[in-house]
């Protein structure tokens, strides 16, 4: 198990920002209000399934804490130490900037080995000088010098930062080579001590799109989860028909350009050869950072597990026929296909994943919610067979959502959404309006439904820079509407489609988001294997492995020691507020997944959990400072006592006015 850290990853909000629109409680927006409409019998009803599901820990949810909205509260006596609760995140992402760090797409784990980590990590740092230097001095502009007046600012040459880069790719390749870098990479060259940092084997995407795993498990656990609607990587040509037919749910959902293929890839029952490591292996190449290669999985279990679930599902002849017809005709599937009756555009993917990833990796987090939450309302409604009685002509999904949140069954996090739509059904709520599609849509969000949201573009700080805060809160608008267009064009399912891709719930996920996550941290490998060497008894020995190690230690520089960074949602940790002076930490576990939070001293029942979203140990004015840029001014009972104090000094310092007063 690794050593890992984690802290709030809440990101700014403004405190400025008080007008804006509050999912929470009374004023959402119509789109929302449809899959939103909740009470508190509800909310809480909700939270207490989702604690019965994580064993029933000594805390409950809420409602209104000391005027901070929902809150968590010891129901016993809680000692110093305790495991309060753990729970593994709903959603987590690596950081676009993080990708130097190999690590498993699902559970964060380093992957590969040491030399791989630092074959990649040194390959990456090569593509950032070549990127800086291409940046600050463009192509086929040499000649330019920033501020000689006549050309477009982008366009300029920055002359020192092109310089800066040049000099550090030059300092870098006096300590390592090319040929080292590509030989660390692909597992060429060994170091010493390594065999004592074992790291799991890297399992590729079954499509190959890049992404890695540390076992079979996350690959499937992910691929299930949405990586099937949100993977870039064309489907392979297949010549399977039947297997198609059984992935196909609706052919009628699909375009006419629409290819159903099957789901496993035949390039992975090659022999293990083509590893993710050749990603790698062009030491200083642009591809080298941040992405991988299809190559050998052990995901057999995960095509057998996928061709299960779609045998299971309603076969469609058409679709069938139309895989058959383009096989049979091109040998090459497109990059359109339908899963469970969502169609998916891998073509259009890539360009949101892009889009994102220039703009705000958010959007990828964003894009896993609504992925997830079309997965399961469309795998309900093939489980219950209602994919094939007809609809109810409007869908009313206010009606849907009070039906399902009415139902004695209706699940959380882990359980199905078809049993809502199951229940419901079989209740007879169904037909008082509200359509099956809705009721499975609306229990699909309901792991979402009762977090905290405010609207993106509205709730996020203003930075100190910008003049105008009505422009640049359209400009975020802007952007996440170029974000969701390009998502609606990678994936689409009319059944769903409108009441979840619209802008207004599209902006509340990404604003979830700001106002919830945690950020995780977990310390790298390398940065172990380095301080053993370091550890290593002076001597012979050792001075033979820094002869080796040196060099590499050089060329990282600081980044030897950079951990993988990320940040995750969670269902009841995202409950938890701030305090001043907490009384739990938070850790987590890349082995299982998982985050737990622990007393850090006696808690009595009635108390409230807290954790710390800043560092508490900066004076009041400063830790004011840094929590309205979170939005909210403190009322813990620290600030809350500070406050008074400093309050009864302005009471003294004001009598002391009326001595001044003695001047009259
Ligand atoms: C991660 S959420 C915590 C749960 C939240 N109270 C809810 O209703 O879901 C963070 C939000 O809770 C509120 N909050 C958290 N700690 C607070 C504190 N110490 N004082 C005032 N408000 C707080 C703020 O509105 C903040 O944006």
């Amino acid at each position: 198990m690794l050593p890992t850290f984690i802290c709030c990853d809440t990101l700014a909000t403004s405190s400025k920002a008080s007008n804006c629109t509050v999912i929470k409680g009374g004023a959402m927006s119509s789109r929302l209000q449809g899959l939103e409409t909740s009470n508190n019998d509800s909310t809480l009803a909700h939270y207490a399934e989702v604690l019965k599901s994580l064993g029933a820990p000594p805390i409950e949810v809420q409602l209104d804490v000391d005027g901070k909205g929902k809150g968590l509260v010891a129901t016993r006596d809680i000692s110093e130490g305790e495991t309060v609760f753990t729970e593994r995140p709903l959603v987590s992402l690596q950081h676009t900037e993080n990708k130097a760090q190999l690590v498993c797409h699902l559970c964060l784990r380093f992957i590969g080995t040491v030399e791989r980590q630092i074959g990649h990590k040194l390959s990456c740092l090569v593509d950032d000088c070549k990127a800086a230097y291409r940046q600050a001095a463009p192509e086929n502009d040499a000649t330019r010098v920033a501020g000689d007046g006549d050309s477009d600012d982008d366009n300029e040459v920055d002359l020192e930062g092109a310089l800066e880069a040049g000099e550090r790719l030059e300092q870098l390749y006096s300590y390592v080579s090319r040929e080292r870098i590509q030989d660390l990479s692909s597992g060429a060259e060994r170091l010493p001590l390594t065999e004592d940092f074992q790291l799991p084997h890297p399992v590729p995407c079954r499509r190959g799109c890049g992404d890695l795993y540390c076992s079979s498990a996350c690959e499937e656990e992910s691929w299930q989860h949405s990586h099937c609607l949100l993977c870039t990587a064309a489907p392979p040509a297949t010549t399977q028909p039947s297997a198609a037919a059984g992935c196909s749910s609706d052919p009628a959902a699909a375009g006419p350009s629409t290819v159903t293929a099957s789901l496993a890839d035949p390039s992975l029952e090659e022999p293990a050869a083509a590893s993710a490591v050749d990603a790698d292996a062009g030491a200083g190449s642009s591809s080298g950072c941040g992405s991988g290669s299809a190559g050998p999985s052990s995901s057999t279990t995960a095509r057998e597990a996928e061709e299960a679930s779609c045998s299971s599902s309603s076969s469609s002849s058409a679709a069938a026929a139309a895989a058959a017809e383009t096989t049979s005709a091109g040998g090459k599937a497109g990059p359109v296909e339908e899963l469970y009756g969502i169609r998916v555009d891998r073509r259009a993917m890539a360009a949101f994943a892009q889009h994102a990833r220039e703009t705000n990796e958010i959007f990828l987090l964003a894009a896993q919610v609504v992925a997830a939450t079309l997965l399961r309302a469309a795998k309900a409604l093939q489980h219950t067979g209602s994919m094939t009685a007809p609809s109810a002509p409007a869908q009313d999904s206010a009606a849907a959502a009070a039906a399902t949140s009415s139902c004695a069954n209706a699940p959380s996090e882990g359980s199905s959404a078809a049993a809502a739509v199951a229940t419901c059904s079989s209740s007879g709520v169904a037909k008082e309006g509200a359509t099956a599609e809705a009721a499975a849509l609306s229990a699909a969000w309901r792991p979402y439904q009762f977090a905290w949201k405010r609207c993106w573009w509205e709730a996020v700080a203003v930075p100190d820079d910008v003049e105008d805060e009505e422009e640049f809160r359209g400009q975020l608008r802007e952007l996440a509407s170029d974000s969701l267009e390009l998502l609606s064009a990678a994936i689409s399912d009319p059944r769903f489609g409108p009441d979840l891709l619209n802008l207004q719930v599209y902006g509340s996920i990404v604003g979830m988001f700001e106002l919830n996550n945690l950020g995780l941290s977990v310390s790298s490998p390398v940065e172990d294997f380095f301080l053993a060497v370091d550890e290593m008894e002076e001597g012979a020995e050792k001075e033979a492995v820094v002869r080796v190690t040196q060099p590499l230690l050089d060329a990282l520089d600081s980044d030897y020691a950079t951990p993988c960074e990320a940040t995750a949602f969670l269902a009841i940790q995202s409950c938890i507020n701030h305090s001043c002076d907490p009384n739990c930490t938070a850790a987590c576990d890349t082995g299982d997944r998982t985050v737990t939070v622990l007393a850090q001293r006696d808690i009595p029942a009635g108390e409230e959990i807290t954790l710390s979203y800043i560092d508490v140990s900066l004076p009041y004015k400063q830790r004011q400072a840094q929590l309205a840029d979170y939005g909210f001014v403190c009322r813990c009972s620290r600030c809350t006592a500070e406050a008074a104090a400093a309050r009864a000094r302005r009471g003294a310092s004001a009598k002391g006015g009326v001595k001044i007063g003695r001047r009259r």
